[in-house]
């Protein structure tokens, strides 16, 4: 039994279709030469091509018919077999190498190759590494004439698969993002790490990758899991192929340095790159999940509540809002410890979620359902340091790179404003409406619009894009906080997510 590739085995068909549609009774060795030249990017057409011989030109002058009838093909396998393991250490050949048999096969065929410009002496001379070669200077767009050929063109096949299989993922995501999430920024994200795959592909010759293309030899074409026609949901797709993504950049990033460090520093930037997007897309997923009917959000400071924190939390839960902050900027922590906890039973009763504002170490000492965090305050990274991966993380945004940021940090929901001015906190610039505007139609991210909104105003807000507000005044100060809660809530729910 020999050890063949697909790409020779298309070749010894091919020849023998040859022979037969030309009638001639017993395969050539011309049949030989003209099969394993049939694929303009096949490692033979790339050889002579790279060797400065003209392919169509071969094809059109070399008269097949004409040619010595071919020994057995057992003994052209045997003697491209003896090559490779010569030359390669593998008695599994390749194309190139069942050229060189071929051509060694009879002189006179040799030498009405040499006559088209090819001799296998010329061919092995660029892929054999040979020690003269070693010391002579590397042109810059030599393929095989290089100091480990073999290694090279072995490297360049894992890129060559690697590359497809990291943009095939980028696009999976790509569409993931875009049709699933319906999120511009993620999407252009992903689109531009796909671009940044292609610009690292170039900065390989190109025929370096051309040249180590034999699919059909990769053993790991026919190897499929069952796992791989699993697919529970689009988020799942998604989890799949950045892991996939991921583990292609890898591969990429470790092969790659056989082309050089820049090349690896590239893929290596390109995998971190997706690291942060697989933060964004599953993070983003999993929020909107959990924040998916939260439209009304409630910030309490117990001295602003007209009357008590927890009576105006209650009815502010009746009347339908779905999250509560606790926000107490100067309270001394001795205190707002066990105000925070008494919070938690309090939303935990009325089956709301509970945020605490700036403080994750007094979020998770409360078991709090998440922090809220300004652009001053502790970052998103830190704030999971102390809260691990669940809880959620809102983030305040001004502009829409601070959305960008934030989704890119891994926040699970934006506060964005301030819209009016408030009687809760004084601002002296206010992004307003056009801010509302940009930010709900940048993320797909839940996004609470906040400042100076009211039943007066709230219907601006929504023609705007928004489809959640934070609100603080409109209920602490109001005589009746479950009706407030339920005008805001009323005129939210009108509009669909
Ligand atoms: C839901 C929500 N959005 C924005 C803010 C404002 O946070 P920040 O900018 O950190 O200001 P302070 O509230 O800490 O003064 C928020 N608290 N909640
Ligand atoms: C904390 C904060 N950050 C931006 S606006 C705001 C206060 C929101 O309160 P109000 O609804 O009373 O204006
Ligand atoms: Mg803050």
């Amino acid at each position: 039994m020999h050890q063949t590739s697909p790409g020779v085995e298309r070749a010894v068909a091919g020849a023998r279709d040859r022979a037969e549609q030309a009638g001639a009774g017993a395969v050539r060795l011309g049949h030989y030469v003209l099969a394993l030249l049939e694929e303009d990017e096949g490692r033979p057409a790339v050889l002579l091509e790279h060797i400065g011989v003209s392919v169509p030109a071969v094809r059109g002058a070399l008269r097949a018919g004409e040619t010595p009838v071919a020994p057995d093909v057992a003994v052209l396998f045997n003697a491209a077999r003896a090559w490779s393991i010569a030359h390669r250490h593998d008695p599994e050949f390749l194309t190139d190498a069942f050229l060189i048999a071929v051509l060694r096969a009879s002189d006179a065929f040799r030498a009405s190759c040499a006559a088209l410009g090819f001799t296998p002496e010329r061919l092995e001379s660029v892929l054999i590494k040979s020690e003269s070669r070693a010391a002579e200077p590397v042109s810059e767009v030599t393929v095989f004439a290089i100091t480990e050929p073999t290694a090279e063109v072995d490297a360049a096949r894992v890129l060559d698969a690697s590359f497809n299989r990291a943009r095939e993922a980028a696009r999976v995501l790509e569409d993931y993002a875009r049709f699933v999430l319906d999120d511009r920024f993620l999407t252009q994200e992903v689109k531009e790490l796909r671009h940044g795959l292609a610009a690292a592909a170039q900065k390989l010759p190109p025929r370096v990758l051309v040249a180590s293309r034999e699919t059909l030899r990769d053993v790991g074409t026919t190897a499929t899991a069952a796992s791989e026609y699993e697919r529970a949901s689009p988020a799942h797709v998604a989890v799949v192929n950045l892991k996939r993504l991921q583990e292609s950049l890898r591969s990429l990033e470790e092969f790659g340095k056989v082309f050089g460090p820049d090349l690896g520093r590239t893929l290596e930037a390109l995998r971190y790159r997706a690291y942060t997007l697989e933060r964004a897309l599953t993070i983003g997923a999993g929020s909107r999940e959990r924040l998916a009917t939260a439209r009304l959000y409630v910030l309490l400071t117990r001295a602003q509540c007209v009357a008590s924190l927890d009576w105006t939390l209650r009815e502010a839960a009746r009347g339908g809002a779905d999250v509560f902050q606790l926000r107490e900027k100067g309270m001394p922590d001795r205190e707002l410890l066990p105000l925070a906890r008494d919070v938690r039973a309090w939303t935990r009763e009325a089956g709301v979620l509970f945020i605490v504002n700036d403080r994750p170490d007094i979020a998770r000492l409360c078991d709090a359902d998440g922090v809220h965090l300004g652009q001053d305050d502790i970052t998103v990274k830190d704030a999971r340091r102390v809260l691990g991966p669940d809880p959620l993380i809102g983030v305040s945004t001004h502009s829409v790179e601070q959305v960008r940021q934030a989704v890119l940090d891994g926040a699970d929901y934006i506060g964005i404003g301030p819209t009016f001015p408030s009687k809760t906190k004084a601002f002296d610039r206010f992004p307003g409406l056009d801010f509302v505007r940009a930010a709900t139609a940048e993320t797909a991210l839940p996004t609470f619009a906040l400042g100076g909104i009211g039943a007066r105003n709230i219907a601006e807000v929504i023609a705007a894009g928004a489809r959640r507000v934070a609100v603080s005044a409109a209920i602490s100060t109001a005589d009746d906080p479950e009706r407030a809660a339920q005008v805001l809530k009323a005129a939210l729910t009108h509009s669909p997510l």
